[in-house]
């Protein structure tokens, strides 16, 4: 008995991620929330003959009744990039955006685990948690900001260079999710495909901008839709076995004072000032029970962490001082 909202539901990547949501047999509501085109996307998805029952609302006079008893709610509303265009130009229309669902989420459901997909991740996390903490509901274990698309794209990567790599093995990326916020710990499985100091490099750099390489080939037409439904529903469908007892492990990208005692690991390897970073945690009913430790960091990855932590640490302050200033 799981009810979900997609906010952002009609766009790019709220069409698949709502589709695969709908065919998750846990899930018994699934209710669509945009600001166009929305009736269309949830009578084509209701036919489908899965448990959810779905239902369309669209405009911000319905978004009350959208999110009333919702247990988990995904954004993937917003703009995406172009070609030439940062994350972070995302910022002045996004961060609104943000802004306004999870203050929608505060009035309707607060209790709910928040996923937020809309760029710049490492910024609209922070804004969302900016907005509970003035609405007295925030609950730091039940924020995300999804990354999980880094973690798709490493293990793919990695399979590239080494055919004989289990794709599905996770291989942890933590930090942020842009640019060189984003970093790959390969270390984790260099036992498994003894890659080189060169293609180690050259690994983390396509894991980096691998959502260049989506822009750039979409030429205009949006950023990572595809595959980030992909991911966002994986990271959906972790969530709800936490839920249901079942523990499932991500990266995400969170409050680190979840749980100081396993956010010190992180802090004492280049991240000592950071409040938010991207770090693999266990979901269990609550949302976030514990973050997991990773084992061993290489010296390569120890700068990639310091580089990636001055620039979350600017891009967190971005996002906090929008709401509050
Ligand atoms: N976290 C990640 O890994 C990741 C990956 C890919 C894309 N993204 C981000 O996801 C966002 C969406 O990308 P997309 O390709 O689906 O874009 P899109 O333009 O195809 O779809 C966005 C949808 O959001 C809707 N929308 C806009 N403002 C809204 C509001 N106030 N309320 C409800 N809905 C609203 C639009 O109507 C549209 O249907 C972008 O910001 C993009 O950068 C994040
Ligand atoms: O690259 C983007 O702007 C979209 C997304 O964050 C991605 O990683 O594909």
């Amino acid at each position: 008995m799981v009810q979900v909202a997609v906010l952002g539901a009609a766009g790019g990547i709220g069409q698949p991620l709502s589709l695969l949501i709908k065919l998750n047999p846990d899930v018994t509501v699934l209710n669509l929330y945009d600001l166009v085109r929305c009736p269309g996307v949830a009578a084509d998805i209701s036919h489908i003959n899965t448990n959810s029952k779905v239902s369309s609302f669209q405009g911000s006079e319905s978004l009350p009744a959208c999110l009333k008893g919702c247990d988990i709610v995904v954004i993937p509303a917003g703009v995406p990039r172009k070609p030439g265009m940062t994350r972070d130009d995302l910022f002045s229309v996004n961060a609104g955006i943000v802004r306004d669902l999870i203050q929608a989420v505060a009035d309707n459901c607060p209790e709910a685990q928040i996923c937020i997909i809309s760029n710049p991740v490492n910024s609209t996390v922070p804004i969302a948690a900016e907005v509970l903490k003035k609405n007295n509901v925030y609950n730091p274990k039940k924020l995300y900001g999804v990354s999980t698309l880094d973690l798709l794209r490493a293990s793919r990567f990695v399979r590239d260079i080494r055919p004989e790599f289990d794709a599905n093995t996770h291989i942890p990326v933590i930090g942020g999710h842009s640019g060189t916020t984003i970093v790959p710990i390969i270390s984790a499985v260099q036992n498994q495909v003894s890659l080189s100091e060169q293609e180690i490099k050259a690994v983390t750099h396509r894991i980096q901008f691998g959502g260049d390489e989506v822009v750039q080939a979409k030429n205009g037409e949006g950023s990572a839709t595809l595959s980030m439904a992909y991911a966002g529903y994986r990271f959906v469908a972790s969530i709800i076995a936490g839920r249901l007892g079942n523990h499932a492990t991500e990266c995400c990208f969170i409050d680190l004072s979840v749980d100081p005692q396993g956010a010190e690991l992180y802090r004492n390897a280049g991240a000592s000032n950071l409040t938010y970073f991207s770090v693999p945690v266990t979901f269990g009913q609550n949302g976030i029970e514990n973050i997991l430790p990773i084992s061993n960091f290489s010296s390569f990855e120890l700068e990639l962490i310091s580089v990636a932590a001055s620039a979350i640490s600017e891009n967190v302050q971005t996002g906090v001082n929008f709401v509050n200033k």
